[in-house]
Parts: C-alpha cells; structure tokens; sequence
C-alpha cells in the first residue's frame, strides 16, 4: 500500500512556518503584511474558498481585505477596484477569485493586476518570468504540488515526470517548475494517444484533468508517486448525497503507488497556505526586507 501524502498537515506546518515569518515582517516594516481577495457573485463553493482564505490570513498575522460585489458588477468597475489595489500600500497580495461572470473579460483583469502584488502567478509577466527562471510569482496549486513532491522525494533531478493536463492554472505552470527541478517531463492531456501508457513511464505523476477518478492504478509504474490535484463533487453511493474525489482513482491507485495524495486533505489545503506565502514574500518585497524564503 502507498504511503498517504499529508496535504493538511504540511500546509498547516507552512502556515505556521508563515506565521512567524509574519510577525518578524510586522516587527520590522511597522505593519502587517495585507492580502486583498474579491469575490464576483455568490457562487456557494467560492464563498467557502474566500472565507476560508480570509481566516487564514487572519491566523496567519496578516491584514485581510475582502471585496464581495454583486454578480451583475461592471467589468470596468471591477478594473476600478484592481487598480485602487494595486495603488495601496497596504495590500501586499491582490487575488481575484475565478471563475468571473461570463460579462466580465477574465485576461483583462489579470492583466490589470500589478505583477508584483499578483500572488496567484497568473500574470502573463510572471508566467514568462517563471518560463525564464527570474523571480516572481508562481500559482499556488503547482507549487504546492511540488512542495510536497520534494519533501517526500528529496532532490527531484532526473525523475521521470507526467503531467496530465495542460491548463495555465496548473499543468503548464507545473511542467515548467518540474523542468527547473531537472525532471524529464512529458504534458499529456485530451488528445494524447494511449494514455495509460503514457503515465506509466512516470516515477511522478500530477494529474489535474478534472474527470473523476480518470487514472486507475494499472496505469501506473509500481512505486511512483501520485499527485491528484483534482476536485470532483460526484453523487455518493447515499441518496442524495454528494463526495469529494479526485482525477485518482484512490482505491486502485494507492494498491500500486509508492506514494499518493488523498482528495480532500492532499493538494486543496496546500493552495492557500501556498497563497500566504507568496503574500509574505510580496510584503518582504514591497519593504525592501530581505527574506531567507528556504524558512518557508
Ligand atoms: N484566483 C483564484 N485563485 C485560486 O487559488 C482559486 C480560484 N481563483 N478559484 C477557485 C480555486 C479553488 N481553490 C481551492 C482552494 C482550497 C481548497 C481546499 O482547501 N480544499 C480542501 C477542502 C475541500 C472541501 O472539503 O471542499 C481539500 O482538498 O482537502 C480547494 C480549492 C482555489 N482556487
């Protein structure tokens, strides 16, 4: 049986480890670093997602700003509110929470976002700066993926990797850190031929295709190690209730696996302890203090 990757529990050792990066920022620039999040709508599983966020924030010694505006709001509003943001010397991190309502141009809000306060990664600067290892923000998903890859595997160097899927909030930011970590890495996605065969070359394996329980445990390479970053809410064997599951087919998958992420408790509590770092580090940034990020 695999070894289960402890998502929670390394992403509350994070927060943790944050927290005290936290107070020392406060000691030191005179105020606390700030994350401002906005939400679009009242999208039920969103809403969860943005309190949970600004509690963490909260836990963590940081300011929390937290915007809720109608899901009719104008797009050139909601640019506004980006800019005012970006202007605020009290708000180190700014996180637009996707999806937005289809009236609303998701790139040009991105766009509009400071680079360095875009604590998402998902600006087209810092995907470059990430594509040409200059510093910057990367998306917290991926990071924290590869967080916990290399606490549990060490050094990364030579490893075979398969990313499946090729989204610019995970795959594509995920291959191009394995890359940096001197993986050799394969993208498949939709269109690729014979899957299975594919990822079973794999000594790593991230999967974030968002079909439920996609990769069964025959198409695995016996001992690899299983990264499932997907969220699929699927009808449970109860009437009428609903689980949580991942892109892993955990029953199969765990039976061949060196290691493997449970869902939940594997990759989702990582993103926003991830997004608490990448703040933190933003604060240490915008007040010219130098930060050791090897504590974090
Ligand atoms: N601009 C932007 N940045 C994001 O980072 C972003 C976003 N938009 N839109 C929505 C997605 C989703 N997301 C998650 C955060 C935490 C969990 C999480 O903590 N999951 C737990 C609990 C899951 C549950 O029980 O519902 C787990 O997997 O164990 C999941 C998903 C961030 N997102």
């Amino acid at each position: 049986m695999a070894d289960i990757i402890d998502g929670k529990a390394f992403a509350e050792g994070l927060r943790a480890r944050v927290a005290t990066v936290a107070a020392d920022f406060e000691a030191q620039a005179g105020r606390k670093a700030g994350l401002a999040v906005v939400l679009v709508g009242e999208d039920p599983a969103s809403q969860v997602y943005v309190r949970s966020k600004g509690k963490q924030t909260v836990a963590c010694g940081m300011a929390s700003f937290e915007y809720r505006l109608p899901v009719e709001t104008p797009e050139a509003e909601l640019l506004a509110l980006v800019e005012k943001l970006n202007c605020d010397p009290a708000v180190d991190g700014i996180l637009v929470q996707l999806p937005l309502p289809s009236h609303i141009n998701e790139q040009k809000v991105i766009a509009t976002i400071n680079p360095d306060k875009d604590v998402d990664g998902f600006h087209v600067v810092n995907v470059g700066r990430l594509a040409t290892g200059l510093p910057g923000f990367v998306p917290c998903t991926p990071l924290g993926c590869l967080m916990l890859l290399k606490d549990k595997l060490g050094s990364l160097s030579g490893f075979e990797a398969v990313v499946v899927g090729r989204s610019n909030i995970v795959g594509k930011p995920m291959a191009q850190m394995l890359i940096a970590e001197s993986c050799t890495v394969t993208v498949a996605h939709s269109r690729t031929k014979d899957l299975p065969a594919v990822v079973r070359r794999a000594d790593i394996v991230v999967v974030a295709v968002g079909r439920a329980e996609m990769v069964k445990g025959d198409w695995l390479k016996p001992g690899a190690t299983v990264i499932d970053v997907g969220m699929n809410r699927i009808p449970a064997a109860e009437d009428g209730k609903t689980k949580l599951v991942g892109d892993v087919d955990f029953a199969s998958a765990s039976e061949v696996a060196g290691a493997i992420t449970p869902v939940p408790g594997g990759v989702g509590p990582m993103t926003i302890a991830v997004l608490l770092r990448n703040t933190i580090v933003s604060a240490h940034r915008a007040a010219g203090l130098e930060l050791d990020e090897s504590v974090l």
